[in-house]
C-alpha cells in the first residue's frame, strides 16, 4: 500500500499505492510509517520523496473508514513524525493532493507540483475540518486570509495558484518526482527547522479579529446551519493566536465535535450518493458497467427559450458542436444574442478563447440532419412536442437519439410518434440549465440501454450530476415537489404566512424558502400547467374557486394570485412584494396577509398557530413519504438517487443529506407516527397517508438507509 524504493542517489522514494485516488487508508498509513522508518535506518539515505501511484498524489484520508472504527497509525502523529524527521522530506505532487493528502505534503519540508496538479482541503464539504494539522500549518504558510478562504470553502486550486500562495515551492511541467529529486539533491544538508511549519510562530496580525469576523459572517450566510465552516474559522483563528501545540489542541477539540456529528454523516453520505448515481441500472438488468455509450460530437437543440439557451451553453462549453434551432427568425435572433452573450461572458471570466465557432443557428429542421443527438426544449405542451418529434424523424439519420427536456410529460407517449422508440429518452435539465448541476435522465419503457448510456455520458461530459429515473408524471424531482408545494399551500390556508413558511425552511437549511423560489420561477408557469392539465377550466368559479378538484383537496391560492397579475419577481408582486418588476429583494406584503385573511373567512377556515416544526415535518416528511412510493414503484434505483436529485436540483441542504437520509436520521418510526398524525387531521389529503414501504421498513425494524434496497421488491439497482 506504500512502496519503498531505494534509488541510486541518496534518496528513497515512497509511493502511495491505493487506486484509484491513493486514499490514506489504514494500510497506506502503515505502509508510510514502515517505509519512513526504513529510510531513517538507512545511513545512505539523505532524503525521502513522497509520490503517488499512477501520477496521483492522494485524494486524502479514506472516507470509507470514517463510518467504522478507525485503526492503524493516526494521520496526525504520522505527519508530525515526518515533519520532525532529521532527514529531508519532499512531496512530489501530481494529480491531486487533497485533504489529508495535502496535509501530508504540508508536513514535508518541500513541495513540488506538476502544473496540472490540483490542491485543496475539502474536509469542510465532508462536515469536518483539516484535522491532521492542516488548520495550523496552512495559515503559517499563506497567512490567515487565504487559509480561511481555502479551508472554509474547500476550494481546489491549481499548482500555479498554490505557488503564488507559497503552498508549493516549485511547479514543473515535467515529472514532479524527477523535479522533487533534483530539488532534494540541491538542498540536502541545509537546516530543516525553517522548513518545519509547526515551528513557525502564530500568524497573528492586528486585524485577525476583524478578518475572522468577516469570514464568520460569510460562512454563516453561505452555509445556513452547517457547523463545519464555523469550526474551520475557529481553528484558523487559533493558528493566528496560539503556539502550534495549543492550536493543535483546539483543532482536535473541534474535530472531535464535528467528526461524529449527524452533519458529517450526512455530508459523507452525500459524497458517496453522488458517485453512486453514475452507476445507473435499468429494470432489464442493463447497467453502467455492461452498456457501452457511443460517442456524441454534434448536438441539435430545439427551442431557444430559457431552457434551450442554458442547454446550448452547457454543451458548447464542454466542446460539443451545437446546432440551435428556433421556429421563427425573431425568436432565433433573440436566442442567438442571449446564447452568444452568455458564452462570451463565460469565456472572458475564465480567461479562455471564445467557443462561438462551435455554434450554428438554424431555422430549418434540415440543418439537423448530421447531428448525433437532439435535445428538444420547446414549450411544455404534449401536442407541440409530438409535432417536433415526428418532424425530426423525417430529417434525422436512423441512429440519432431524440431527447426531450420535458419536466414531467410522458416520455413513452412522445416516443410513440417516432420511428425509433428505443432512441428516445428524457434529459430533464433544471433552470438555469447552464448553472444547475442536476440532470434527470428519464428512460421510457422502450428506451434502449445504449440510449440511456449515451445520455448519461453526455450529461457527465457537460459536468452534470446525472441520475437515471423511470418515467412517471413529474419523474422523481417534480413528482415529489408537487407534494412539498401542496403542503406549503395548505399551511397558508390553515394560518401560516409565506414568510413564516419560508423562514422555517431557510432555518432548516434551504437556500431559499419555497414561496421565494416560486416567485423567482414565475407563478404563471404552474398556472399554465394546471390549466393544461384540466385543474383549472371554465367551469371553475373565479371568485369562489372550489377547494376540491379531481377528487381531492386543492388549494386555489396560487391561481387567485395569478388572476391578479401577481406572477412573482417578474411583475414585482407575487407571494412577496418587490421594489420593481425584476428586482430580487423579497419583502412581506401586507396585501397578501389581508388576502389570506379574507380567503380564510370566505371558506370558514379558523386560522391555527403553525409552528416551524410543523412546517418542516409536513414539508420534509411529505417529500420522503413520496420518495418511498417512488422506490416502491421502481422509478428511482435507490434512496441515494432521490437524495442526489434533491441536493442538486432543489436546494435541499447538503448537511442534511437529502429527504430520504433525513427521514432515516430522524427515525422512520417517528416519520411514520407524524404522517399518521397529519393524515388523521387532514384525511382529505391522500398523499399524507404513510406509504406502504415506510410502514414495511418500520415493521422490519427501521433498517439503516444502506439496507433499504434489500427491502424493496421493485428495485433493480444492484450497487
Ligand atoms: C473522534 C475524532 C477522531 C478524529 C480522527 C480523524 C483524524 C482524521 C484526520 C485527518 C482527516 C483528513 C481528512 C481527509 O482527508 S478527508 C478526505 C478529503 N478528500 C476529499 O474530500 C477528496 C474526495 N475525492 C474527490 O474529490 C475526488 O474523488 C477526486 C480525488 C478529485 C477524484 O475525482 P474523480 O476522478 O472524478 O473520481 P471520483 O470522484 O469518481 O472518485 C473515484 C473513486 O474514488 C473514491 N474516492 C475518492 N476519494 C476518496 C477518498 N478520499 N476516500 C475514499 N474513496 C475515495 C470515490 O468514491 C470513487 O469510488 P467509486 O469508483 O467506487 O465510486
Amino acid at each position: 500500500m506504500a512502496r519503498y524504493t531505494r534509488l541510486t542517489e541518496p534518496i528513497a522514494l515512497i509511493t502511495l499505492n491505493n487506486p484509484p485516488v491513493n486514499a490514506l487508508s489504514s494500510a497506506v498509513r502503515s505502509g508510510i510509517v514502515d517505509s519512513v522508518s526504513q529510510a531513517l535506518k538507512d545511513d545512505q539515505v539523505k532524503a525521502v520523496v513522497f509520490c503517488g501511484e499512477n501520477r496521483m498524489f492522494s485524494g486524502g484520508a479514506d472516507i470509507k473508514e470514517f463510518s467504522g472504527s478507525m485503526s492503524g497509525p493516526p494521520l496526525v502523529r504520522m505527519i508530525h513524525s515526518i515533519e520532525a524527521s532529521e532527514k529531508l522530506m519532499v512531496a512530489a505532487i501530481e494529480g491531486v493532493a487533497l485533504g489529508g493528502g495535502l496535509e501530508l505534503a504540508l508536513g514535508c519540508h518541500y513541495r513540488v507540483a506538476n502544473t496540472k496538479a490540483r490542491l485543496g482541503l475539502p474536509e469542510v464539504t465532508l462536515g469536518f475540518l483539516p484535522g491532521a494539522g492542516g488548520t495550523q500549518r496552512l495559515p503559517r504558510l499563506t497567512g490567515i486570509t487565504a487559509a480561511l478562504e481555502l479551508i472554509t470553502t474547500g476550494r481546489q486550486i491549481s499548482a500555479q495558484e498554490a505557488l503564488q500562495l507559497g503552498i508549493v515551492d516549485q511547479v514543473t511541467e515535467g515529472n514532479a518526482v524527477q523535479a522533487a529529486m533534483e530539488l532534494a539533491l540541491s538542498v540536502i544538508g541545509q537546516p530543516l527547522n525553517p522548513r518545519r511549519l509547526s515551528l513557525r510562530p502564530p500568524v497573528w496580525s492586528a486585524d485577525v479579529d476583524s478578518v475572522c469576523e468577516v469570514a464568520l459572517a460569510r460562512v454563516k450566510q453561505h452555509s445556513r446551519g452547517a457547523m463545519a465552516p464555523v469550526a474551520c474559522v475557529q481553528a484558523v483563528r487559533a493558528a493566528a493566536m496560539l503556539p502550534y501545540s495549543k492550536g493543535m489542541e483546539k483543532e482536535r477539540q473541534l474535530m472531535d465535535t464535528l467528526f461524529r456529528s449527524s452533519q458529517a454523516r450526512a455530508l459523507q453520505y452525500a459524497f458517496f450518493a453522488q458517485r453512486n448515481a453514475g452507476k445507473w441500472s435499468l429494470p432489464n438488468g442493463a447497467r453502467w458497467n455492461n452498456t457501452k455509450a457511443r460517442d456524441v460530437q454534434r448536438v441539435g437543440v430545439i427551442g431557444l427559450g430559457t431552457m434551450g439557451r442554458g442547454i446550448a451553453v452547457s454543451l458548447v462549453k464542454a466542446g460539443l458542436s451545437v446546432v440551435a434551432l428556433e421556429s421563427d427568425a425573431k425568436q432565433l435572433e433573440s436566442g442567438k444574442k442571449a446564447v452568444t452573450a452568455m458564452l462570451q461572458r463565460d469565456a472572458q471570466r475564465r480567461g479562455v478563447g471564445s467557443p462561438l465557432h462551435l455554434l450554428t443557428f438554424a431555422l430549418s429542421f434540415h440543418q439537423l440532419k448530421d447531428v448525433d443527438l437532439v435535445i428538444e426544449a420547446v414549450f411544455e405542451d404534449m401536442n407541440l412536442k409530438k409535432r417536433v418529434f415526428s418532424d425530426l424523424c423525417k430529417v434525422l439519420r436512423a441512429g440519432t437519439l431524440i431527447c426531450t427536456n420535458t419536466s414531467g410529460l410522458n416520455v413513452d407517449e412522445l416516443a410513440k410518434v417516432t420511428d425509433r422508440q428505443h432512441l428516445v429518452v428524457g434529459m430533464h435539465f433544471f433552470a438555469p440549465a447552464h448553472v444547475m448541476k442536476l440532470l434527470e435522465v428519464v428512460y421510457g419503457s422502450r428506451s434502449s440501454p445504449e440510449a440511456v448510456a449515451v445520455a448519461m455520458a453526455l450529461g457527465k461530459r457537460i459536468q452534470k450530476v446525472c441520475v437515471a429515473v423511470g418515467n412517471c408524471p413529474g419523474f422523481v424531482g417534480n413528482r415529489m415537489l408537487k407534494l412539498y408545494m401542496d403542503q406549503s399551500l395548505y399551511l397558508l390556508e390553515e394560518g401560516a404566512t409565506p414568510e413564516q413558511v419560508d423562514q422555517a425552511l431557510e432555518e432548516f437549511g434551504f437556500a431559499m424558502g419555497i414561496f421565494k423560489v416560486a416567485d423567482l420561477s414565475g407563478l404563471d408557469v404552474g398556472w399554465r400547467v394546471r390549466k393544461a392539465s384540466g385543474l383549472i377550466g371554465p367551469d371553475i368559479d373565479p371568485v369562489n374557486p372550489s377547494r376540491w378538484r379531481l377528487g381531492q383537496r386543492y388549494c386555489p391560492l396560487p391561481d387567485m394570485l395569478c388572476q391578479q397579475g401577481r406572477f412573482g419577481q417578474k411583475t414585482g408582486r407575487g407571494w412577496y412584494l418587490y421594489n420593481s418588476p425584476g428586482s430580487k429583494e423579497a419583502k412581506p406584503d401586507p396585501e397578501i396577509l389581508n388576502f389570506l385573511e379574507d380567503y380564510r373567512l370566505k371558506y370558514g377556515i379558523t386560522p391555527q398557530r403553525i409552528s416551524s416544526q410543523e412546517v418542516i415535518e409536513r414539508c420534509a416528511f411529505s417529500l420522503a413519504n413520496e420518495g418511498f412510493r417512488i422506490l416502491e414503484d421502481g422509478i428511482a434505483a435507490g434512496p441515494e438517487d432521490i437524495d442526489v436529485i434533491y441536493l442538486f436540483g432543489y436546494g435541499w441542504p447538503r448537511h442534511r443529506g437529502g429527504p430520504m437520509f433525513y427521514a432515516s436520521q430522524v427515525g422512520l418510526s417517528v416519520v411514520l407516527e407524524k404522517m399518521e398524525h397529519y393524515h388523521r387531521i387532514h384525511p382529505d389529503v391522500p398523499s399524507l397517508e404513510p406509504s406502504r414501504l415506510l410502514r414495511r421498513l418500520v415493521a422490519e425494524g427501521s433498517p439503516p438507509i444502506q439496507q433499504w434496497r434489500n427491502h424493496i421488491k421493485n428495485l433493480h439497482s444492484q450497487l
